[in-house]
């Protein structure tokens, strides 16, 4: 293992659904990369240089990196799936490239050629159409990985305060209808045990304080409004609380004001003393929490994959096939992901080559409090 002083992490870039923005967010990521890292683009080559030469054909001179000059751990398509890709719409053909690349990252990183995988996004329906039934990127770096505890947490700093919103989703992609049903106790124990773990391991937060948000309307007003929150949320909480003493749980916050002071803490928008905005939120379900730090933080969140023998990012957004090939998809949250893993992996090399260093006291990390 190198010293610390000499490590540089090697990340892996995937360029996701080629017919998306994720080439074109890739190319304008590494004009300037945000970090000093190795970094190797995963995915079809031709597709890449395919849309250097669409953007390049712009009026609008967009600083993009040369793909010629770029390390890069080709991912051929056959030519009956390359004259498929149409930019802007997703197809058998973009779904099956994409899982391909992202196929590949994994392998190399399970074999210890990269240290993370930053993903381009990618299209659900495409990956379904090509026959991968995944409910997105998440499930498939899990299942290869062979783990069944992980989460997706949402890591936004936000650019008026420096406060940093982490936002862990306790159910992701399923039918709203399907939510409830999902949630159980021992759901929320491995969730919020993960979120510990990294809160400590990638954050350096040892005893965090951490909003869990309630189920119905104002927590189900006394089971008047939905019951969940007092048939076992609220026992559960109780009972967390008695065998995590050092942490400060609150909750079930009613879901509508759980956001009040993340927004203040992200706007600067308050001065009241004592105002004390959580480390980090745990979110019943997907849009419960995403709505909140889209809101708050679309150009600029990072999606990471928690649980993982390997550091794994992604922007928040899509694939944006509606504008797609345009010049006009904005780079910030790829190159967040891209400072969020690189952050990601010095961290977990340090403390892997110095065990015995306090790592309370050596807190440089941009995303940390
Ligand atoms: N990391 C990933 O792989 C993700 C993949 N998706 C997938 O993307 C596909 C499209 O999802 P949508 O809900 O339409 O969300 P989207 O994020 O692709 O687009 C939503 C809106 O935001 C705009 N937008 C998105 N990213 C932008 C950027 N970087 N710069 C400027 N404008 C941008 C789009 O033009 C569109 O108007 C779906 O298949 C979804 O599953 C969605 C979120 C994350
Ligand atoms: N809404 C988040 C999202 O769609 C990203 O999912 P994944 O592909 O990273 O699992």
């Amino acid at each position: 293992m190198s010293d610390t002083k000499s490590y540089r992490p090697r990340l892996a870039m995937t360029l996701g659904d080629p017919a998306g923005i994720g080439p074109e967010v890739v190319l304008k990521a590494l004009a300037v990369p945000p970090v000093d890292c190795d970094i190797t683009v995963v995915g079809s080559r031709s597709r890449l240089i395919a849309t250097y030469q669409q953007l390049r054909s712009l009026k609008a001179a967009l600083p993009l990196a040369n793909p010629e000059q770029l390390q890069m751990l080709d991912v051929p398509l056959a030519p009956s799936l390359e004259q498929q890709i149409v930019v802007g719409q997703e197809s058998v053909a973009s779904g099956a490239a994409s899982f391909r690349s992202l196929e590949t990252a994994i392998d190399q990183a399970l074999t210890g050629a990269f240290d993370g995988i930053v993903t381009g996004p990618i299209s659900k329906a495409a990956w379904s159409a090509a026959g991968h039934a995944y409910p997105g990127q998440t499930e498939l770096l899990a299942e290869r990985a062979g783990v069944d505890r992980f989460g997706m947490l949402f890591v936004a700093r936000s650019p008026h305060t420096g406060w940093c919103l982490r936002t862990l989703l306790a159910t992701t992609h399923i039918p709203l209808r399907d939510v409830a049903d999902a949630l159980t106790p021992a759901l929320l124990t491995r969730k919020l045990d993960l979120l510990i773990e990294c809160l400590w391991q990638d954050f350096g937060l040892a005893t965090p304080r951490i909003a869990i948000a309630g189920l119905n309307p104002h927590s189900g007003e006394q089971g008047k409004l939905g019951h969940e929150e007092q048939d076992w949320l609220i026992p559960w909480l109780q009972a967390t609380r008695l065998r995590l003493p050092q942490l400060q749980l609150e909750g079930p916050i009613p879901p509508d004001t759980l956001w009040v002071k993340p927004g203040q803490a992200w706007f600067g928008t308050t001065h009241t003393p004592g105002f004390n905005p959580a480390d980090a939120y745990l979110a019943l379900y997907h849009d419960q929490g995403l709505i909140p730090v889209k809101l708050m933080a679309f150009d600029r969140a990072v999606n990471t994959s928690i649980g993982l023998p390997f550091v794994r990012t992604s922007p928040d957004h899509g694939t944006a096939f509606d504008i797609a090939g345009r010049g006009q998809a904005d780079a910030t949250s790829i190159m967040a992901a891209l400072a969020l893993a690189a952050e990601f992996c010095c961290e977990r090399h340090r403390v892997a080559a110095a065990p015995s260093l306090s790592r309370l006291h050596d807190r440089k990390l941009s995303y940390k409090s």
